[in-house]
């Protein structure tokens, strides 16, 4: 404690303070307070006499009385009883407390405890957070709650408290004892720590424990009965955490009469035992955190084991942090520098993709090898292709062989990975370590990543989703494929996991235990669709209704109801956009207008379903596509220039096999009138494409004045894309209306699907020599 002088007038100054003028103003001004307020009935004596006492008292506090900050008490003394106590002896001794307003109410509670005895601190405030003071304030804040908040007082009587108590748990010395004391100054003003009320609370219960009488060193001599302590907190059900936590209290404890008082010097044989005794409790230490890891293992399996993730959770980080790695993958394409973070976004991205929707074990990701990426193969599915990569999960032998299969939009952001943001990364790397690169994925700091587990929880941290790891996301794909008993649902979610074929198939032959059980879902789910049809906007039937029809099928006859809603909502979305693959912000303006309240579905559902309509040129008139032609604002594509060729139409994004890329678009006019103008500006001259129209008439479009007068401020790509027999754009000629008129629009579409950063190209039908 540190009292203040509260003001220092000289002791025995028999003028101070009457002639002070401040104070004489002062008391002025409470004799009017007093005439025009609180005392504005009572005859002139009574006031009088009530200003002189407390002239009197002030005189009386100046001479001999000091301030005191109750704050500094709550450091000293840990029973609230105790600082009544001196707090009413400072008081009569003419002391002034200040920072005392809640003193009250600690009174009352006191009272109140002491009647109930209930003095049982509650839950929150097991060993390792209920230092007197928190306990203190938490009755404080009791108070002051209103009655719904006041629940905490009345839990008190759960086992655990219960049974600490009963075993004297939360008996503490009073703080401001040595060596307590002394620990509590070291926190606060060597190491400036602003808990350490709660590691005062802790050190003091386990003194307490070892030496009621009062607060020793000599602890440090009895290591058996300081494991007894442990061991007994572990045996009420105190949490293996708590008391791991708590068991760093008592060691930081030690560490500081070590190190940082003189023991060494006024005690060498206690200095010695305390040092020996601090590498016991390191083995005790150790127990502990085995059994917190197994605690965590259990604690682990059963959020594994829950029935309610979905695989929507599962992936949620994926779907949640995909707007901004399409960004920092759309400025990898432009040549300008990425920022570490952004690399390091489209590092984790991957990671995450590979675990999370590929279902890979931490393990595959982190060892997976450049050579291996670079021998993957290409496979051909129903929608295109594949890209499968071999990965030795284990480096030392060749036993697992783990297969991932990408598709084409996930084979190319690796590829940019390993083109563009790896190399960055590896300037950073040792260049005699060998090893780094041979590793696939690498960090910022150019060495291998270290834990994939660690940068998927940190990530889906930063983008505030659930952490759910690979495993949790492995069970429940196949909690869900068991249950789902159709064909149709297994589709989908095998589809969904985007396995390759034979990992398809053998998540499909996961069937639930018996024969007859499969039967009597197919049947129920088959009734439940006939009475309740699936339609895009309907909604589902209500769970009586359900219970009513298929009884116990209910939930998983409404789980298959939902999936193929889902799915018709999907597919009613793609219909919108049968030519190009729509903005994720068309979707989302798309699915907004629905107004589907329940059983929603995402862009990004969407946007990773999307394909080409199968009756393309049916759709080739559609209002979506016409909005491109007429606009010509294309996306998805750059020009850049070639030494040979000069200029070259690129892509930024990747197009689906059947997609429209662009049109030729220019004037349309007939052949003949095509030919002459072609002839008169020279037959080197470019932007005439001549076709057939729909009635077999030779036409022209004549894209050779540039800027296209109609578009002066665009560029129009298809006059610019180059002659290859190697193409991957085919031309095809749509007569569409436009503004009433008929009119013959050029088309082009992807011949196969494309990637990022590829040129575009198609067959002029000429002979390359003619350039
Ligand atoms: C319609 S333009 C294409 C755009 C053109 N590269 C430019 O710079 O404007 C056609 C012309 O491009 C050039 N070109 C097209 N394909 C080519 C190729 N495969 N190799 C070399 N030059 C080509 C020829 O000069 C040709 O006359």
């Amino acid at each position: 404690m540190t009292p203040k002088k509260a003001m220092s007038p000289e002791k025995n100054d028999s003028r101070l303070p009457v002639d002070c003028k401040f104070c004489n103003k002062a008391f002025r001004k409470l004799t009017r307070h007093l005439n025009g307020k609180s005392m504005k009935d009572a005859s002139k004596d009574d006031i009088m006499s009530m200003r002189d006492a407390a002239r009197n008292a002030a005189y009386e506090h100046l001479e001999k009385g000091m301030v005191v900050d109750y704050r500094d008490l709550e450091g000293l003394l840990s029973l609230p009883e105790d600082r009544l106590k001196i707090v009413s002896w400072l008081e009569e001794t003419k002391h002034i407390i200040i920072n005392k307003k809640s003193l009250q109410v600690v009174a009352t509670h006191v009272k109140e405890a002491r009647q109930s005895k209930t003095s049982e601190p509650s839950e929150e405030q097991s060993l390792e957070t209920d230092a007197s003071e928190t306990k203190m304030e938490d009755m404080i804040t009791e108070q002051d709650s209103p009655p719904h908040q006041r629940e905490r007082k009345t839990n008190w009587s759960t086992k655990l408290r219960k049974a600490m108590t009963e075993r004297g748990f939360y008996n503490q010395h009073n703080l401001d004892k040595e060596p307590l004391a002394g620990y509590i100054n070291y926190m606060k003003r060597d190491k400036e720590k602003n808990n350490w009320s709660q590691e005062a609370g802790n050190i003091s219960k386990f003194l307490y424990y070892m030496d009621p009488k009062k607060p020793s060193l000599n602890c440090v001599r009895d290591i058996k009965k300081t494991q007894r302590f442990f061991n007994e907190l572990s045996d009420v059900g105190l949490a293996k955490q708590t008391l791991s936590n708590y068991l760093k209290s008592v060691k930081s404890f030690v560490r500081y009469i070590v190190v940082a008082t003189s023991l060494s010097t006024t005690d060498p044989e206690l200095y010695t035992i305390s040092r020996q005794y601090l590498e016991k409790l390191e083995d005790i230490s150790s127990t502990l955190s085995k059994q917190v890891s197994k605690a965590d293992v259990g604690k682990r399996h059963q959020t594994l084991m829950s029935e309610n993730t979905t695989l929507a959770d599962c992936v949620l980080v994926l779907n949640v942090a995909k707007p901004k790695f399409l960004e920092v993958f759309g400025n990898t394409l432009s040549d300008c520098p990425l920022s570490t973070e952004d690399s390091l976004h489209f590092l984790y991205y991957l990671e995450a993709l590979l675990m999370l929707k590929h279902m890979q074990c931490p393990s595959v990701v982190k060892n997976m090898t450049v050579e291996e990426w670079c021998t993957r193969k290409e496979e051909k599915t129903n929608s295109g292709k594949n890209f499968v990569i071999s990965v030795r999960e284990n480096k030392t032998g060749a036993q697992a062989v783990a297969t991932i299969s990408l598709d084409q939009e996930e084979e190319a952001w690796m590829d940019v990975y390993y083109k563009k943001i790896r190399p960055e990364f590896l300037k950073s790397c040792d260049p005699d370590k060998e090893e780094t690169k041979d590793i696939f994925f690498i960090s910022s700091t150019g060495s291998p990543i270290y834990n994939p587990s660690n940068d998927l929880s940190k990530f889906q941290r930063k983008h505030k989703v659930p952490p759910i790891n690979s495993q949790r996301t492995r069970r429940v794909s196949e909690r869900i494929l068991k249950k789902y008993s159709t064909d149709a649902q297994k589709e989908l979610v095998a589809e969904y996991l985007s396995h390759t074929p034979d990992t398809a198939e053998k998540h499909l032959k996961l069937k639930t235990t018996t024969a007859h059980g499969d039967d009597l879902d197919l049947e129920a789910n088959k009734l439940f669709q006939e009475h309740f049809p699936v339609t895009v906007s309907g909604k589902p039937p209500h769970k009586k209704m359900r219970i009513n029809l298929v009884g116990s099928n209910e939930k998983a006859c409404n789980d298959t109801w939902r999936v193929l809603q889902q799915k018709l909502r999907i597919q009613d979305v793609i219909d919108q956009f049968p030519c190009r693959r729509p903005s994720e912000r068309q979707v989302k303006k798309y699915i907004d207008r629905q107004e589907w309240l329940t059983n929603q579905i995402t862009p990004t559902d969407v946007l990773s379903d999307w394909k080409p309509a199968e009756r393309m040129v049916e759709a080739l008139d559609g209002p979506a596509i016409l909005k491109l032609v007429k606009s010509q604002r294309w996306k998805g594509l750059i020009v850049k220039d070639d030494e040979i060729k000069g200029k070259t139409v690129m892509t930024t994004r990747i197009f689906a096999k059947d997609e429209v890329v662009c049109d030729y678009h220019g004037i349309q006019i007939s052949k003949a009138e095509g030919k002459r103008l072609w002839m008169a500006t020279g037959q080197d001259a470019m932007g005439y494409f001549f076709y057939k129209n729909s009635r077999g008439q030779g036409c022209c479009i004549d894209a050779h004045t540039v800027p296209c007068p109609c578009h002066p401020d665009r560029v129009t790509y298809g006059r610019l894309i180059n002659h290859s027999k190697k193409n991957n754009l085919k031309p095809i000629a749509k007569t569409v209306k436009i503004d009433g008129k008929d009119q013959d629009i050029i088309y082009l579409k992807a011949t196969r699907p494309i990637l990022c950063d590829e040129e575009l190209s198609f067959d002029y039908g000429v002979r390359l020599k003619s350039f």
